[in-house]
């Protein structure tokens, strides 16, 4: 290099510190960018950059050196202390596929529910009823649904009425020795908070089928009546076709005399009524479960406390504090 370069570089010299400090910092903290590119900026700085009246460039490639060897030093430590997380991660990756693998077992061993085969009740003999995490809320369940005997399951919150709802559904694993689930093929649940469907009035009543004005209207009409929800038809300017934000503009009861007003549409053999009116005036209940029973629908309803007892033939009850977490009892004021 000669004598004249020195000169040049001072005059660059303020600039070229500023961004060869921020870049160094920049890569320090930004290790995960690659290490070769870290390296050949900073060298070229390093080259570049020769204080005022300073040092020679055999001293800046010194600073560099130095420079790098902290750098790298404290990307080691980064790596270090990241590797716990990293290990935890790897770590419940690895259970997960462990339990994908336990379930894929299981479901080859146990029968699951025989949601493809035609029967005329909903049969549950010797279920272990447990969350996805193992927690076991019921032990040895059986019980028997038969169509026109409705079937009451209460329970404190916790006890395990939607769970087991999800597991008759077949959307949650069983398992039990000897155990069986057994359901029809017609049956649908109605839940407690109900999702109303992106579309016209009709279409919420009909959901998860389209509405077809000329095929659909007199029975989505009975349906609508049957839940108290006639003057809707009435209220939108365009009646059956009329399209809104239905969560926003209708009242909790009415969204969920709404999805009740479905179970009644479809006609099931059998629903899972799970707490499907707790936001319906009480006085309202009777008649909308008298609806239900009417178009020939068999209730599985879920419910905290014992709820129109006349209306039900049994009561299965979990959370029940004893080994087996649940009993079952008839009720002496079922309605044949
Ligand atoms: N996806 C899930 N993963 C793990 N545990 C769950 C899951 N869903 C529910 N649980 C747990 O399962 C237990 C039973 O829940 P479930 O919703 O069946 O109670 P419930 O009897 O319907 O209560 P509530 O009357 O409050 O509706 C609860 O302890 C709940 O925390």
């Amino acid at each position: 290099m000669g004598q004249g370069s020195p000169t040049l570089l001072c005059d660059r010299s303020k600039t070229d510190e500023f961004t060869y400090n921020f870049l160094t910092e920049f890569f320090l903290l930004y290790d995960n960018l690659p290490i070769w590119f870290h390296r050949l900026i900073s060298f070229n700085f390093a080259w570049r950059n020769v204080p005022v009246g300073g040092a020679s460039p055999a001293s800046a490639v010194q600073n560099y050196l130095y420079d790098r060897t902290i750098s790298m030093s404290l990307v080691g430590v980064q790596a270090l202390t990241s590797f716990p997380a990293q290990l935890a991660k790897m770590d419940s990756r690895a259970t997960r596929l462990l339990e994908l693998r336990e379930a894929l077992e299981l479901a080859g061993r146990d029968q699951p529910p025989a949601l493809g085969e035609e029967r005329s009740n909903v049969a549950v003999r010797n279920l272990t009823l447990a969350t996805p995490n193992r927690v076991t809320l019921a032990e040895g369940l059986t019980f028997q649904v038969d169509k026109g005997a409705p079937i009451l399951i209460t329970g404190p919150n916790g006890a395990g009425k939607t769970a087991l709802a999800r597991v008759l559904l077949g959307l949650w694993n069983t398992s039990g020795r000897d155990m069986q689930v057994s359901v029809p093929r017609s049956l649908s649940i109605v839940p407690q908070r109900p999702y109303l469907a992106p579309g016209c009035l009709g279409d919420q009543v009909t959901y998860p089928k389209r509405f077809r004005l000329d095929q659909d209207a007199g029975q989505a009409g009975k349906a609508l009546s049957a839940v108290g929800l006639e003057h809707l038809l009435e209220r939108q300017e365009h009646g059956w076709n009329a399209y809104c934000a239905w969560e926003e503009v209708l009242s909790g009861g009415e969204q969920q005399r709404l999805a009740l007003s479905r179970a009644l549409f479809h006609q099931p053999d059998f629903a899972l009524l799970d707490e499907c009116t707790s936001m319906v005036a009480a006085d309202a209940e009777e008649r909308l479960y008298d609806g239900v029973t009417a178009a020939g629908v068999t209730p599985l309803t879920m419910s905290q406390r014992l709820f129109l007892p006349k209306l039900h033939k049994q009561e299965l009850r979990l959370g029940v504090d004893s080994a087996s977490r649940w009993s079952l009892a008839q009720l002496q004021n079922g309605s044949g």
